[in-house]
């Protein structure tokens, strides 16, 4: 990986082992992610992404810590696929909760650099689900956090609102560039955000490959495809002859 030479750790996970019963559903994993990278994480269903991003998170109550280290920032934020908005609070009281009020006016900017300008004093139930997680969006950003851990945000949005929910995440990234780590079963939205693709399996790292082509990316380049295709026979869901 010779271009991250220089750039300083975010995330270092050294002989990571997290399990539940019998299992090891982290099984020694050794990670690091330079700063500002932008990292996707692929794995089949049960592959220990959420339990991974749940141990950076320092939200990972649940599972047998077995071994290891890891390390991160000290400003990380979190978004999930459901928005996680506290009904009972107005859409800006949602993004800057917790914050002063210098915080509260920078909560008004964000709301408008995610596209949601005057919709401040808005319930987040008046709003759709791709509104939602914009929100959700302005308040993991608002905190300038350093490492952005995101538990498929898209999800759960439809095929077009997840197309524009990517252009917004590629500039809010370019703006604000804070570390990335984003989980997501969407191989197409892992290689037109990502620097970086790391795919698990049996609790190690199975895959780690960079993503060097310009952006926009588009699926019709032959570079994307060729990458497009590497990853899915990793995954198991195409076979190579
Ligand atoms: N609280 C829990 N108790 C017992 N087993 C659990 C618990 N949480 C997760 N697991 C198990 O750990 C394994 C990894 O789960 P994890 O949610 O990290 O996988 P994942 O790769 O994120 O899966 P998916 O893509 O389906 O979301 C799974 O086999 C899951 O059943």
């Amino acid at each position: 990986m010779a271009e991250d030479a220089g750039r300083m750790s975010a995330v270092r996970i050294r002989g990571l082992i997290r399990g539940f019963g019998d299992r090891n559903v982290l099984d020694g994993l050794d990670l690091e992610i330079p700063d500002g990278q932008f990292v996707a994480l692929l794995g089949r269903s049960g592959s220990g992404k959420s339990t991974l991003l749940r141990a950076l998170a320092g939200l990972d109550y649940d599972v047998e810590i077995r071994g290891g280290a890891l390390a991160v920032p000290e400003k990380v934020s979190v978004a999930f696929q459901d928005s996680r908005l506290l009904p009972w609070l107005r859409v800006l009281d949602n993004v800057t909760l917790g914050l002063d009020r210098q915080g509260r006016s920078r909560g008004s900017e964000m709301l408008a650099e995610v596209g949601l300008a005057g919709r401040e004093d808005a319930w987040p139930l008046e709003l759709s689900g791709g509104e939602q997680q914009r929100v959700a969006l302005a308040r993991a950003l608002v905190r300038e956090p350093q490492l952005l851990l995101a538990d498929e945000p898209f999800g759960a949005l439809d095929a077009l609102t997840r197309i524009r929910m990517h252009g917004l995440l590629d500039d809010l990234v370019r703006a604000h560039r804070p570390t990335v780590l984003l989980v997501t079963h969407d191989v197409d939205e892992a290689i037109v955000l990502a620097d970086r693709i790391v795919v698990l399996d049996e609790g190690r790292i199975a895959v780690d490959c960079h993503v060097d082509l310009d952006k926009p990316r588009s699926i019709t380049d032959p570079g994307f495809r060729d990458i497009r295709e590497d990853l899915l026979t990793a995954l198991g869901v195409i076979t190579q002859l």
